[in-house]
C-alpha cells in the first residue's frame, strides 16, 4: 500500500461497477447476512439493526434509528456507530457485484451531530473495481432522505471467499453457521460453495 490518497484513488485501470444481473431489484429489501452481525443482525439487542434495500445501479439505501445504546456524548450518538453504520451500508454494496467483501479501509468525515432518536438515512455507492478491489462511498443525511448530510465515508473493500470466514472465524459460530441452512442459502447467493 502507498499511503492513504492513493489507497481510496482508484487508479486510472480501474473499470466501472456492474451491477449483477440477479441483484435484487431497486427498493427490494435485503435481510442480515447474519443474525449476530453487530451491525444487521436480528439476534444483537444493543445492535444497530440497519436495515438495507438495494437501490439503482450499484448503490444500496438503509435506515438506522440511533438508540439510547448508542450513544457517545449525552443523547448524541457515539462516532464509532455511526462508522458502523455506514461500514454496514457499504458491506450490503456486495449483494449488487454479487461477491463478498470486507473493509479493507475506511474513512469517515462526522459533518453533523446526529442526535439519540434519529433516523440516519444511508446511501452507498460503488465508485470503481479494480480487480478484487472495491472503491465506494456512503453519506448519511438526517432529517430525511434528502436532509443534510451528517456523516460521509470513502471506503476500500476487498473481494474474499467464503473460506475468509471459514479459516478466521472462531469454530464454534463457523459450525453453527454452516448448519443453519437459511445461512447456507445467504452464502450460495453470492454465488459461493460452503
Ligand atoms: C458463511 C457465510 C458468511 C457471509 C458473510 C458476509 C459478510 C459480509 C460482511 C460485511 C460486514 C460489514 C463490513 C465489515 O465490517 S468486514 C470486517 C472488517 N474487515 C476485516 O476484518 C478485514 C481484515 N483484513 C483482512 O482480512 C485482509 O487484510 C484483507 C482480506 C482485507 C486483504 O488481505 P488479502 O491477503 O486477501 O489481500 P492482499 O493483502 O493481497 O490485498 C489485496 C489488494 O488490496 C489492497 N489492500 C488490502 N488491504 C488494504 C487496505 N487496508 N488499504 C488499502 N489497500 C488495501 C492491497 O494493497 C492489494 O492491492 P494490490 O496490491 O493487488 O493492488
Amino acid at each position: 500500500m502507498s499511503g492513504r490518497t492513493t489507497a481510496l484513488t482508484p487508479p486510472p485501470e480501474a473499470g466501472p461497477p456492474v451491477r449483477h444481473p440477479d441483484a435484487p431489484a431497486p427498493g427490494e429489501l435485503i435481510g442480515a447476512h447474519y443474525e449476530y452481525c453487530f451491525g444487521c443482525g436480528g439476534g444483537v439487542p444493543h445492535g444497530l439493526h440497519v436495515e438495507a434495500r438495494a437501490g439503482e445501479g450499484v448503490s444500496i439505501t438503509a435506515e438506522f434509528r440511533v438508540k439510547e445504546a448508542h450513544q457517545g456524548a449525552p443523547g448524541l450518538a457515539h462516532g464509532g456507530v455511526l462508522a458502523t453504520a455506514l461500514d454496514e451500508t457499504l458491506g450490503s454494496l456486495g449483494w449488487m457485484l454479487r461477491v463478498i467483501a470486507v473493509t479493507g479501509r475506511l474513512e469517515t468525515d462526522y459533518l453533523l451531530p446526529v442526535p439519540v432518536d434519529a433516523v440516519l438515512h444511508l446511501r452507498a455507492e460503488v465508485t470503481a473495481v479494480h480487480g478484487r478491489k472495491i472503491y465506494c462511498t456512503a453519506t448519511g443525511r438526517i432529517g430525511g432522505p434528502e436532509g443534510p448530510v451528517a456523516v460521509h465515508a470513502e471506503a476500500l473493500f476487498i473481494e474474499v471467499k467464503v473460506d475468509h470466514f471459514i479459516e478466521n472465524g472462531r469454530p464454534a459460530e463457523i459450525q453453527a453457521t454452516l448448519a443453519n441452512p437459511d445461512q447456507v442459502k445467504v452464502a450460495r447467493a453470492f454465488e459461493v460453495n460452503p
